[in-house]
């Protein structure tokens, strides 16, 4: 992997395939800004994504977003240090991989405040001076080297990411830094040398991993991995946002019991209705928009979605994920997990002795403060269409099986008949394409209107709802113009024309396409692919019948 300086591909040109994200992107900043500024709570603000083409400001949108949130607390370094005594090589290959860094309940360290300018000063988990002291390489043993991470969990804030990084450091082949290096978002100037010394001593073979949950909400954080190394697997764990951020404010509480309430804080105007997207606590749940930013620069193959809810029911399950993402042997497994009913959580044990299991910390786990039952569900809707515009970016369902409810209030995938046309393109290929998706559907193309995600990344969100009156759709009295590749255009929609919709429309349907082409991310993530369904806002006899 190229190890270039900070800012040392800063300047490369941009390919028109990036361009065409960049207005994917601008679409979603665009309706997130419209948003903010004129107090959509609901998907109605979110479904009108042509009518916010010409918002303003876009780059206004990027600095709420550029996060100086982090976890609170972190391993005490001193434990870490007690727990890290020197091990040859080869103890190293036979152990089964334990967490250097002891976490039992209240061995954790409190954080500086970060002093961050945020409505709820963002906490620190990691100070600069025990940076500084090494606290990162204290279980570091005195051979192999110190290299820069291969692979990062980024986030997110509150989703699990401690019980994550413990569990693959069960791994022998994963040595990672036990604090927060916060590299890629507060200490970048220190540059890369400073990073790799961070960093602990690993043997050939071995991945080095750092977390710092603060990265998914850094604007800058996706260029300057890249930067490093283009091949870094970031890991990003989700949770559903509603709960995610009551943990979040849970967190500020416990270390500021002054503050107000979260309902106060949710809200920018209760009666109305309005929540504060601004609050970090809220915004740092919009999963879509954060993610965004995260494919200009790195393919979803490179990126690993963990559920922060089955990180707690399944904790094996969630860890074979992550060991195949990671190239590693499955070696973690259900034998190093035990569910301590009193933590309320699983916990971590060595297999091989029968030496206790071992919990996370007292901040982990919090008792979250009771919420009104009325602000979660306007929170719900709130993040109900961001989540399944998620959904489509990622390709992938997070149901909640246990404790956080609100992403199964979500149709994941309602699309009922779906096909997948694997490579975009404009020739014959693309045509049978098109044709077999028909086929498939059991509809005629004349009667598909072609929605491309590539297009506009808010049109698969719309049709996920009852579209609205409004919504303009492309393509669907007549045949559709097979054959043509939106992204051949350079316009928004691709050739053809954008006709509202009307009665004369019997169904509906969204192909996606899908090829490497980083400026399809949107439509790999849809890959789900062709969607058809009648426009519940339209009435005509059960056009389900055509689908056979
Ligand atoms: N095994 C295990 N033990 C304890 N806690 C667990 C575990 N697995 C997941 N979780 C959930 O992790 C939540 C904290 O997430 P993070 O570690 O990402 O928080 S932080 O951002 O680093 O502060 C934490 O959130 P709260 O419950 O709100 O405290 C837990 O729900």
């Amino acid at each position: 992997a190229a190890m270039s300086p900070p800012g040392g591909r800063g300047g490369s040109k941009v390919p028109p395939a990036r361009k065409l994200l960049c207005m994917c992107s601008l679409s979603l900043c665009l309706t997130y800004l419209c948003y903010s500024l004129m107090g959509g709570t609901g998907p109605g603000a979110l479904r009108s994504p042509l009518n916010l083409q010409s918002s303003p400001a876009p780059r206004a949108l990027r600095s709420p977003l550029n996060l100086q949130s982090s976890p609170a607390l972190l391993p005490s370094p001193t434990r870490a240090g007690n727990s890290s005594r020197r091990r040859g090589p080869a103890e190293l290959a036979a152990a089964p991989g334990w967490p250097r860094t002891s976490l039992a309940p209240g061995e954790m360290i409190t954080a500086a405040p970060s002093g961050a300018a945020e409505r709820d000063p963002q906490e620190s988990s990691t100070t600069d001076e025990e940076l500084s002291r090494g606290a990162g390489s204290t279980t570091t043993p005195d051979y192999g080297e110190q290299r820069l991470p291969q692979a990062l969990i980024i986030g997110v804030k509150k989703g699990g990411t401690r019980a994550l990084l413990e569990a693959i450091r069960a791994h022998p082949d994963v040595r990672a830094v036990g604090v927060e290096p916060h590299f890629f978002d507060r200490n970048y100037e220190k540059g890369l040398e400073w990073y790799r010394n961070v960093m602990p001593k690993t043997l050939e073979g071995q991945i080095t991993m750092e977390k710092t949950p603060s990265y998914f909400v850094t604007n800058e954080a996706p260029k300057r991995i890249h930067s490093m190394a283009k091949d870094t697997k970031l890991i990003v764990v989700v949770r559903n946002p509603v709960t995610r951020a009551i943990s979040d404010y849970t967190q500020t509480l416990s270390k500021k019991p002054e503050i107000p309430t979260f309902e106060v804080l949710a809200f920018k105007n209760r009666t109305l209705g309005l929540i504060d997207a601004s609050w970090s606590a809220i915004r740092i749940g919009i999963y879509a928009l954060h993610l965004e930013n995260w494919l200009q620069y790195f393919p979803l193959s490179q990126i690993l979605f963990v559920s922060g809810e089955r990180l707690i029911i399944d904790p094996a399950g969630e860890m074979a994920k992550v060991q195949d993402f990671l190239g590693l042997k499955r070696i973690v497994t259900e034998k190093h997990f035990y569910f301590n009913q009193t933590k309320g959580f699983p916990c971590l044990k060595k297999p091989e002795d029968g030496s206790a299991p071992r919990c996370l910390g007292k901040s982990k786990g919090r008792t979250h403060p009771k919420i009104d039952p009325d602000v979660i569900q306007r929170l719900r809707k709130f993040y109900k269409p961001f989540n399944v515009m998620f959904y489509q970016m990622t390709g992938q369902d997070f149901h909640p099986e246990r404790r956080d409810q609100a992403f199964s209030d979500i149709e994941v995938n309602p699309c009922k008949r779906c096909c997948h046309i694997p490579t975009q393109g404009s020739g014959i290929g693309w045509v049978e394409q098109q044709d077999a998706c028909a086929a498939k559907l059991g509809i005629r193309l004349g009667h598909v209107s072609v929605l491309w995600t590539i297009a506009n990344p808010w049109l698969p969100l719309g049709l996920l709802q009852p579209p609205p009156p409004n919504l303009l759709y492309r393509q669907s009295s007549g045949p559709v113009e097979k054959g043509s590749a939106p992204v051949s255009s350079p316009s928004f929609g691709g050739p053809g024309r954008w006709l509202p919709a009307s009665p004369g429309h019997r169904e509906y349907g969204v192909c996606n396409v899908q090829d490497g082409n980083r400026s399809l991310h949107l439509a790999n993530a849809g890959a789900r692919g062709c969607k058809i369904s009648p426009p519940p806002s339209l009435s005509h006899p059960s056009p389900q019948k055509h689908h056979g």
